[in-house]
Order: C-alpha cells, then sequence, then structure tokens
C-alpha cells in the first residue's frame, strides 16, 4: 500500500497566534486545564453531529473495499483512496475537499482539509499495538478523535464497545468514509448477534442498523468547537480509552487537543496516541507535544511502541497523574 505524506504546502490558517506566542506562553508555566483554553486559536470549523442515513451503503456502489489484516485481528475493511479520486466529481462534498486535494496534488491544507481521507502510517502501528496486547474494548466508551477512516474506533466496535463516538474535523470524511466503513465492517456482526440471541425468527437488518447507531456518534468540525458540542449533551460523555492517530503534527492545535484530553477522559481513562517523530515542513511532533503536556502538568505520558524504520513513530499513552 502506498502512503504519501505531503506537508509542503504553505499554511493559511485564521489563527492569531504565531509559533513565537505560543511558547511564550508555554513558558510562563504550569497551566491547568481550564487555562489552556486561553491560548486555544480561534474557531475554524463549526462542529456538527451527523446522523447518518439507515443504508449507508446504497451510497457507495461500485466500492471495492481493500482488507486490512494485522496479526489476529479481525480483517478491517476500508474505501481504497484511489475510489476518491476516481469519482471525486459524483460524491457529495459540500466542502470541497475532494476537487481540492486533486488539484493540489495536497494530503493536507491546513484549516480547510486535515487529511482524513487517507490511512496513515501511524494507524497501522497504534493497531499492531493493540494486536500484541491482546486490548479488548468490552463495554469501554472509546472516541476514535481526528478518525479519518475509522479503523481504530471500528476495531473497538467489532470488539463489543458500548459506544464509539467518531471525529473528524472535515463533514465529507465523515459522511463519505467513516461512515461507510463502519457499515462495511461491523453491519454483519450486529445481525449475527440479533440471529443468535434471538431465534426462531429473523429480525430485519433495519433493527441491527439501528442497533449499530444507538453504538456510535459521528461528529464533524475542530475540537474546540467539538468539545463545547459534546459537553452541551445530557449526560456529557466521558471516555474509556481516547485514540488519536497522527493529530499532532500542528502545534497550533495543540491547546485544543490537550483541552479535549483534559475534559473527556475518564478519570481512569487512557489516550492512546501514535504518531511521527517529527512532522518535517508543518513543524509539529512528539518532542514538542510532549513538552506541551508536560508543562501542563495534567497528564503522565508513556512510550509504548517505538518504530525505527524510515522516519521514527512512536505510541504512547496519556494518563492523568494522579
Ligand atoms: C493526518 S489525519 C490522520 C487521520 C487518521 N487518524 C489516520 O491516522 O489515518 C489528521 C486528522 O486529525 C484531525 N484533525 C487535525 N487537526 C484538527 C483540528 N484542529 N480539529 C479537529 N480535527 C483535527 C482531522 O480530522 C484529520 O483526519
Amino acid at each position: 500500500m502506498a502512503f504519501s505524506f505531503n506537508f509542503d504546502v504553505p499554511l493559511q490558517t485564521d489563527e492569531t497566534n504565531d509559533k513565537e506566542n505560543k511558547d511564550d506562553k508555554a513558558k510562563e508555566g504550569n497551566l491547568k486545564c481550564s487555562d489552556v483554553s486561553a491560548t486555544v486559536p480561534k474557531k475554524i470549523k463549526d462542529a456538527v453531529e451527523h446522523q447518518p442515513l439507515l443504508d449507508p451503503l446504497s451510497q457507495i456502489e461500485n466500492w471495492v473495499p481493500e482488507t486490512i489484516t494485522i496479526g489476529a485481528l479481525p480483517p478491517l475493511l476500508c474505501l481504497n483512496e484511489s475510489v476518491f479520486e476516481k469519482t471525486a466529481p459524483e460524491r457529495e462534498d459540500s466542502e470541497e475537499i475532494l476537487a481540492k486535494t486533486l488539484t493540489q496534488n495536497s494530503d493536507l491544507i491546513s484549516g480547510v482539509y486535515e487529511g482524513g481521507l487517507k490511512i496513515w502510517e501511524c494507524t497501522y502501528d497504534l493497531l499492531e499495538y493493540i494486536d500484541d496486547e491482546g486490548e479488548t474494548f468490552a463495554g469501554k466508551r472509546v472516541l476514535d478523535l481526528g478518525c479519518g477512516a475509522g479503523l481504530l474506533g471500528i476495531l473497538a466496535l467489532k470488539r463489543g464497545a458500548s459506544k464509539v463516538d467518531f471525529q473528524d474535523y472535515n463533514s465529507t470524511v465523515i459522511e463519505q468514509l467513516t461512515v461507510p466503513n463502519v457499515f462495511l465492517n461491523c453491519e454483519d456482526d450486529e445481525e449475527n448477534e440479533e440471529t443468535n440471541s434471538s431465534p426462531p425468527c429473523k429480525r430485519k437488518a433495519l433493527n441491527a442498523t439501528e442497533k449499530l447507531l444507538d453504538r456510535c456518534g459521528f461528529f464533524s468540525g475542530d475540537w474546540n468547537s467539538f468539545l463545547t458540542l459534546v459537553q452541551n449533551k445530557t449526560p456529557s460523555p466521558k471516555y474509556d480509552i481516547i485514540f488519536t492517530s497522527e493529530t499532532i503534527y500542528n502545534t497550533d492545535y495543540y491547546s485544543s487537543l490537550h483541552n479535549v484530553f483534559c475534559d473527556l477522559l475518564d478519570e481512569n481513562g487512557i489516550v492512546y496516541l501514535a504518531t511521527k517523530s517529527h512532522y518535517f515542513g508543518v513543524g509539529g511532533g512528539l518532542h514538542l507535544f510532549e513538552t506541551f503536556v508536560e508543562q501542563n502538568n495534567v497528564f503522565q505520558i508513556r512510550y509504548l511502541k517505538d518504530v525505527e524504520q524510515g522516519l521514527k513513530r512512536h505510541v504512547i499513552s496519556l494518563t492523568f497523574k494522579k
């Protein structure tokens, strides 16, 4: 499978605080969770909760999904990104990110398209880590933050998580990729469960779909407004596990990302974060993020897995300091 990492496009955000200002603020001392919002860049894309169609697979006829197999994990099905290239003009894309990524030949247009249409390398590292550790998700509440294709959340759903929320910056990613992937991978699981638990009559596939949707939430928008949206829900969610892969490339977003962790992670919960050491052309990376987290003094970081081939990559965890 080919990956391209093109971060060469100049960053064009409306952010007001440049890196120097942020570094100064970070040096001011140990910020508490609520203080972090003082450095948050202004909102860039309003959060929306998506209500998927009951038959999202009808949108994606003629798809030939790719199968991703890692160790003993169940095979995961996923839309091959080339399908988007071939079918971009026919797809609903009010954000116009399909056209923009094609014309600009870029995997990331900061503040416009944050890269969710591809599966990034570190997602595979985190899947491998989960496979190695035999992590099960039964009964867990999970957030796949910056989900893109949603493979991490999908795995959690398949392994019995009670609730999985998927968040991506772009609504097109959620509607055209994440939701269909969830249905491709999990609808049958729900149907099998129904059939096993309720013989002799065959329940309708619709029931399985509704059951699956009860266990999922889908959100788009930037992390600040996502946080506000879910905190206004009753009850406001807390997650046992937050997955986030390849989301710390831009230092402008560190405070909003940190706020999401602070406010949405259960007190005994864990964040699994997979990342490259450094994102050339964008500037973020593990060292800067780790420094940011240490300065805020809320989370304990542990290194779980290091991959030394090519660009160095890491899987780390964050848990609340006791
Ligand atoms: C490079 S993609 C990685 C996608 C996926 N996690 C993977 O590993 O394949 C980064 C993801 O982070 C999310 N993201 C980045 N910055 C964000 C922000 N400021 N607010 C909300 N989401 C953001 C986007 O949704 C995007 O899908």
